[in-house]
């Protein structure tokens, strides 16, 4: 990367004597891009290196020295060395002493070690302030100056003194500190660049699974089926009607998934008489990711959506509809105006347009910048009522599309009923317990208990006495 003027200069112009000097051991990638930026920010960089020599790598005006004379010349320490290398540092222990070292290491593997690094830093040299920071901030983010993939830097440490310190230069970066506690919290600190999309996992496998399963569904129903008995060649149907059967199906299924586990936190409740118990695991992850159900939903309506606009234009049905014309001219015979038929197909259509509106309107209240603005009283009355019309309307766009379709016996095949009465299961259920919970008896019970009343005391007792749920 070219070096511009500003790479080069101190942002903030502060007079040399009033610098405040930070020391940074290695001189590799993560120490250099701090080095960089922090010189940019007016501080004042002693790196410690093994091979104590000026570099073009290394910003302007910042000295190197040995670990040793660099660990000298100033109180605080940025350890951008890994883990590996740290046994460097006993040797160094008398130097240390006293002085707030700075953990910024990540590991490859997620509890690679039985304990952190910052806690391994802390036996190592007993005699410093250890403070976990910078750890969740990349290199090339340093660099770049795009940080935009988070400004959020973590930071725990045992002396408060010392984190202050360290959460002073983190806020004159321009990057945000998030004070975590103790250094218990070093290891979870550690983990959270490792992972990669934990809330996504779930509703990621739950979705793909899905789609499979009504892909193969629909196959047998819409081509092996004709095939076999009529030896008609649908396969064809694979390109667009299949997809606006599972993506619908799939959307309305996951929107009902997310509401899905409020409905069995409140039965849970109710059955309890308390909510002082932690609801079961399974449960409790399933709450958290529910926003990134709620997204994946939104992405197969939309693409519900795109290939709904394709049907007019599809040769199959441009087909169907010239030969129909056609015949009805041949036999002199019109298919009479049927307003039962023109009623249920604009209200369904008319339906699908509104779900898919509020179905939008979520998806742009959960986007931070949104979310931001609203207090939370306003967001839960968006995402939880709203949401709940969303799914009433989705599910009657559904329910009047099929129309009387899945009463006919006609419609079986295999003994399979028509997909979209599968799309119809989970939405319907979720509507059924919601509408018995919010019964006036029903949900007044409910709303004592989650004001912290209890049916029976002794419940609360084993819970505070640490017994958790079945
Ligand atoms: C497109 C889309 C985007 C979404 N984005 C987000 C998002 O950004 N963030 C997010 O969290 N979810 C998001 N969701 C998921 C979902 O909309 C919310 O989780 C929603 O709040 C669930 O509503 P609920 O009524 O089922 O559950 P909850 O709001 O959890 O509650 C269930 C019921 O219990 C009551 N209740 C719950 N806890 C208490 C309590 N402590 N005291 C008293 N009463 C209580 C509520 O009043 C409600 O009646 C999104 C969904 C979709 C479809
Ligand atoms: N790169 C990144 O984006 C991020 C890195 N980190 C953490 O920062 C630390 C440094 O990472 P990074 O700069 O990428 O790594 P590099 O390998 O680029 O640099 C490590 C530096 O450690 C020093 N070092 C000391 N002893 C040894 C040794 N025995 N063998 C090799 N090097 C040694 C070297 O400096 P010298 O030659 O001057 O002695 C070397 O340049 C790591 O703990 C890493 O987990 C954290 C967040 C992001
Ligand atoms: C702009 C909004 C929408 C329009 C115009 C629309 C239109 C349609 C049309 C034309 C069909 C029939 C498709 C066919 O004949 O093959 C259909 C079916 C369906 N729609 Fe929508 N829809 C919309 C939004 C939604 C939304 C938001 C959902 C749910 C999340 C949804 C769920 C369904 C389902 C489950 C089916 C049945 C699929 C099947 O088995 O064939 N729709 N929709
Ligand atoms: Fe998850």
């Amino acid at each position: 990367m070219e070096k511009t003027s500003t790479d080069t200069l101190p942002l903030t112009m502060i007079p040399p004597e009033e610098q405040e000097t930070v020391c940074i051991f290695g001189t590799g990638d993560f120490g250099r891009s701090l080095g960089l930026k922090m010189t940019q920010c007016g501080y004042s960089i002693v790196f410690g290196s093994r091979n104590p020599r000026t570099s073009s790598l290394l910003p302007s005006g910042a000295e190197v020295l040995g670990y040793s004379e660099a660990a000298q010349k100033s109180d605080i320490i940025i350890i951008a060395i890994h883990r590996e290398h740290y046994d460097l540092l006993p040797a160094l222990t008398e130097v240390l002493r006293g002085k707030i070292l700075v953990d910024v290491s990540n590991n490859l593997k997620i509890h690679q070690y039985p304990e952190s690094n910052a806690e391994y830093l802390a036996q190592l040299v007993p005699g410093a302030h250890i403070v976990k920071a910078f750890n969740t901030i990349s290199a090339w983010a340093l660099q770049s100056g795009a940080l935009d993939a988070s400004r959020q830097v973590f930071i725990c440490g045992n002396e408060s003194k010392a984190k202050q310190r360290v959460m002073d230069i983190v806020r004159a970066l321009g990057l945000t500190p998030l004070d975590q506690g103790s250094l218990l919290a070093a290891s979870e600190i550690e983990n959270y660049p490792l992972q990669l999309f934990p809330m996504w996992k779930f509703p990621f496998y739950f979705s793909a699974i899905l789609c499979v399963f009504l892909f193969v569904y629909c196959v047998i129903r819409d081509v092996v089926y004709p095939y076999v008995n009529e030896k008609k060649d649908h396969t064809f149907r694979i390109a667009v009607s299949i997809p606006n059967r599972v993506f619908p199906i799939a959307a309305l299924t996951l929107l009902a998934v997310v509401y899905l586990p409020g409905v069995i936190a409140a039965i849970l409740q109710l059955y309890r008489g308390t909510k002082y118990r932690r609801f079961p695991n399974w449960l409790d992850h399933w709450m958290l990711c529910r926003k990134q159900l709620g997204l994946i939903a939104l992405g197969f309506a939309f693409l519900h959506v795109i290939y709904t606009l394709l049907i007019p234009i599809r040769y199959y049905v441009r087909w169907r509809l010239g030969n129909l014309t056609a015949s009805q001219a041949i036999s002199k015979k019109e298919n009479p105006f049927s307003t039962t038929n023109a009623w249920l197909s604009d209200s369904y259509l008319s339906l699908g347009v509104l779900g898919f509106f509020f179905f939008v309107l979520l998806g742009i209240t959960s986007l931070p910048s949104v979310s931001n603005m609203v207090n939370w009283r306003e967001f839960r009355f968006v995402q939880s009522k709203l949401g709940y019309l969303t799914l009433i309307l989705c599910t009657a766009h559904t329910l009047i599309y099929g129309g009387d379709r899945f009463l006919r016996p006609s419609s079986l095949r295999w003994y399979l009923p028509s997909a979209y009465i599968l799309a119809l299961i989970i939405p319907c259920t979720v509507l059924v317990i919601k509408f018995i919970l919010i019964l006036p008896c029903i949900d007044k019970t409910l709303t004592r208990i989650r004001q912290g009343w209890e049916r029976n005391s002794k419940f609360s007792k084993s819970a505070l006495n640490g017994q958790t749920d079945i």
